[in-house]
């Protein structure tokens, strides 16, 4: 298989079949005569969990600020929720639902992780930081910041500050400050880096929840949490989608094989 939309697009309107909700067509960087991405089809379905994987260098981070629109695309048109956003502004494109959790970056260690959340809360768009209105507006947060700390299973760290975290949890808050944003697709760059096998556990868990009702896009190296949670996988090379599927029809592509994924995971 050359690319994801050979199997992907489908008739909206059947109860069984995925609904696009994020989609590229012809996608293109060039950097300086560079083409760091080249030509990219791309199709990320509601209630589903893609993978973007490839070696270093292979255009996954371009294709995230692509979509994001952090990036401007050299050509190729990108549609969210079924409206072009080729040329619409990184805010705005948050504002419509489209939304990447940074790192751990994101989170203010000197504030309690509730504050963390609250915090998020008030913010417009999820790209500029509005720091405390009034007492009485982030009171009227409390509820919704303990709900989503609830879903990611923080709500005994409510009270601790968010630097005391382990290197997880801290993982885990980010997370919890991106669904402040009520992402309808959600892009997740490698959320499992630097994570032990339990953390990779428990984030997977969750990422696995938040893809019940929207859609999750991560950039992940890790093929074997990428066998596990993804529904569809997309490998880039050199800037081109070498191949796209489901992880059993990727990983027995030969030239997958030989360009990414070696004999290891058979
Ligand atoms: N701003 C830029 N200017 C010039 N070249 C760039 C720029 N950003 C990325 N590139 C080049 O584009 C190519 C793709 O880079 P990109 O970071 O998207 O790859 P990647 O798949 O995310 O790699 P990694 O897994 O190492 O993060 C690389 O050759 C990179 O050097």
């Amino acid at each position: 298989m050359t690319s994801a939309t050979a199997a992907t697009v489908r008739p909206d309107g059947d109860q069984d079949v995925p609904r696009v909700v994020l989609s590229a067509r012809g996608l293109r960087r060039d950097f300086a005569g560079f083409v760091a991405v080249n030509n990219v089809d791309l199709d990320v379905h509601h209630g589903k969990i893609h993978a973007l994987i490839g070696p270093n260098g292979a255009g996954k981070t371009t294709i995230f600020n692509l979509l994001t629109k952090f990036l401007q695309p050299t050509s190729g048109r990108i549609e969210l929720l079924g409206t072009d956003i080729s040329r619409t502004s990184p805010a705005k494109v948050a504002r419509m639902g489209l939304v990447r959790s940074f790192q751990i970056s994101a989170i203010f260690p000197h504030l309690s992780v509730l504050d963390n959340v609250r915090v998020a809360l008030q913010r417009p768009s999820g790209l500029g930081f509005q720091f405390w209105r009034s007492l009485s507006v982030l009171d009227e947060l409390t509820p919704r910041a303990r709900e989503l700390l609830g879903i990611v299973g923080l709500d005994d760290a409510a009270n601790r500050l968010a630097g005391d975290l382990s290197y997880g949890r801290k993982r885990v808050l980010e997370i919890a400050t991106t669904l402040a944003l009520d992402p309808k697709v959600l892009l997740l760059d490698e959320p499992m880096a630097g994570m032990g096998h339990e953390d990779v556990g428990t984030i997977s868990q969750i990422i696995r929840s938040l893809a019940r009702d929207r859609a999750v896009l991560m950039v992940e190296h890790n093929l074997t949490v990428v066998a596990d949670l993804c529904d569809w996988i997309t490998v880039m090379q050199r800037g081109q989608v070498l191949a796209a599927g489901d992880y059993a029809t990727v990983s027995q592509d030969e030239r997958v094989r030989i360009a990414y994924m070696g004999t290891e995971h058979e």
